[in-house]
């Protein structure tokens, strides 16, 4: 049978990985694909460079609308990114009738819902497992392999650069700056590392999960976003001497009155496996009622690795395309008359932990007055620790864990803690979470 016709849009970092992976290993994948897949032309405004990846195999232009014009083609793969120029040509392309392969979780996560819509209209398939994860292959198990399941939550570390960054800073003392620049020189970084370092990228990822599991639209509005460039070196410390470690984590719950979404450094005990998990590694957790615990971990980022889950969508689109639209796997893993609009709970009512630090006068009853304002809401005391601060002798940092309580109701407290004259500087609070 005729190879599948393919047309790269972008060949930086995913799309050289890509197209190297498919020419090497082309004789296998034709084996489980049950025919060739060509990378028949290729777009990039750096044709220069797209030419000494591509050399003769593949046509190489500057203009992403030849290829998705090209009769020829039958499946665009959009490896460009962001949210503007891209959802053009994706849109463009499906209106065409093409198949499309993205890695672009940003896209998807903002407007997931409206190109899902335009796919299934057209009877096309938007395949996006490079897109969470990179060659983790967690939307397959989220889709398929999972499904029997009833999931209660998922929690990953879901983006490479900021798990470096920390694993870095934490084992070779190094600092923030020093350890991002050697990330984007690996190439895991996004083209604004901003989306890395503040919680947006894991974020668009969470997103994508919380609708596949949960049945639910992709609602990156409602997700809640925090990074770790606010993090200190002496909180990694002290959750260490509590047995923890602080991990970037996208988390997503089910909860009687809604759905948890959200990203932010979290302290996990040590000796949970994925609080182990270091480097630009990336692991997630996912809780179903049947199956119970299980783990995905794997490179998540990287030319060849996110290469990797790009061509199994490949394979999957060229084995699935002919089969009929209602027989396929459904983009967000539900029927779309089977989806549900449950609500995303504001971060005031979402349930957790705590891990506060405090800088205090070191004078006599300052942490009684603490410990009765954390009663008073109700909220009750896992461990404290006291530590000599390094801002100097008459101060004291105190550290306090707590357990599960509604974040709103520590809002209040913290309040009222910092109101405090005893409390000498802004109160440190971080979330932790045992997954268990
Ligand atoms: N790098 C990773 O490890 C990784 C992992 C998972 C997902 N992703 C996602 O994959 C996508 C691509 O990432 P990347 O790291 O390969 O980026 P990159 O910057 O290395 O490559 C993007 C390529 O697109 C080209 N380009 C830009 N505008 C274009 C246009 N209008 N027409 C044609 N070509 C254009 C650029 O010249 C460049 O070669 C992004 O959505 C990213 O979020 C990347
Ligand atoms: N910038 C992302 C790339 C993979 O999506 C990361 O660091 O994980
Ligand atoms: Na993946």
């Amino acid at each position: 049978m005729k190879a599948i016709k393919v047309g790269l849009l972008g060949i930086g970092t995913v799309g050289s990985g890509t197209f190297n992976v498919l020419r090497r290993n082309q004789a296998e994948i034709r084996g489980r694909a049950g025919r060739g897949i060509e990378i028949a032309m290729v777009a990039d405004l750096n044709t220069e460079r797209a030419r000494e990846i591509v050399g003769d195999a593949a046509v190489v232009v500057s203009d992403a609308r030849a290829v998705i014009a090209n009769p020829e083609i039958d499946i665009v793969v959009e490896l460009i990114g962001g949210y503007g120029i891209a959802k053009t040509l994706v849109m463009e392309a499906i209106a065409a009738g093409k198949h499309v392969v993205t890695a672009n979780k940003a896209l998807l996560a903002v407007h997931g819902t409206e190109i899902f819509a335009a796919a299934s209209a057209k009877g096309v398939i938007v395949a996006f497992e490079a897109a969470v994860a990179g060659g983790i292959p967690i939307i397959k198990a989220l889709r398929e392999g999972l499904t029997a399941n009833r999931i209660e939550w998922i929690a990953g570390i879901i983006n490479g650069t900021t798990n470096f960054i920390l694993s870095e800073m934490r084992s070779k003392g190094l600092d923030f700056g020093v350890v991002l620049k050697e990330a984007q020189r690996l190439g895991y970084a996004e083209a604004d590392p901003t989306f890395d370092i503040e919680g947006v990228d894991a974020a668009h990822k969470a997103t994508i999960m919380s609708a596949i599991a949960f049945g639910i639209p992709v609602q990156f509005d409602k997700a809640h976003v925090e990074g770790i460039t606010q993090l200190q070196a002496a909180d990694i410390k002290y959750a260490e001497q509590l047995g923890y470690r602080i991990k970037l984590l996208g988390l997503t719950r089910r909860r009687e009155n809604g759905i948890e979404l959200r990203v932010h450094p979290t302290l996990v005990p040590a000796n949970r496996l994925i609080a182990n998990v270091e480097g630009a590694m990336n692991a997630v957790v996912v809780q179903g009622d049947a199956v119970g615990t299980t783990l995905y971990y794997g490179k998540g980022a990287g030319s060849e690795p996110t290469a990797s889950a790009v061509i199994a969508d490949l394979v999957d689109i060229t084995r699935l395309h002919t089969a009929d639209p209602d027989h396929r796997v459904p983009h967000l893993a539900f029927q779309p008359d089977a989806m549900n609009d449950t609500p995303i709970l504001p971060m005031e009512q979402v349930l957790t932990s705590f891990y506060l630090r405090l800088i205090v006068a070191d004078e006599a009853g300052v942490l009684s007055r603490i410990t009765t304002i954390l009663a008073e809401h109700d909220i009750s005391i896992d461990a404290v620790l006291q530590r000599e601060s390094a801002e100097g002798e008459k101060q004291t940092d105190l550290i306090i864990l707590t357990h599960e309580t509604v974040e709103g109701r520590m809002n209040k407290a913290l309040a009222q803690m910092q109101a405090l004259p005893t409390v000498l500087a802004p109160i440190v609070r971080l979330r932790k979470e045992e997954l268990a």
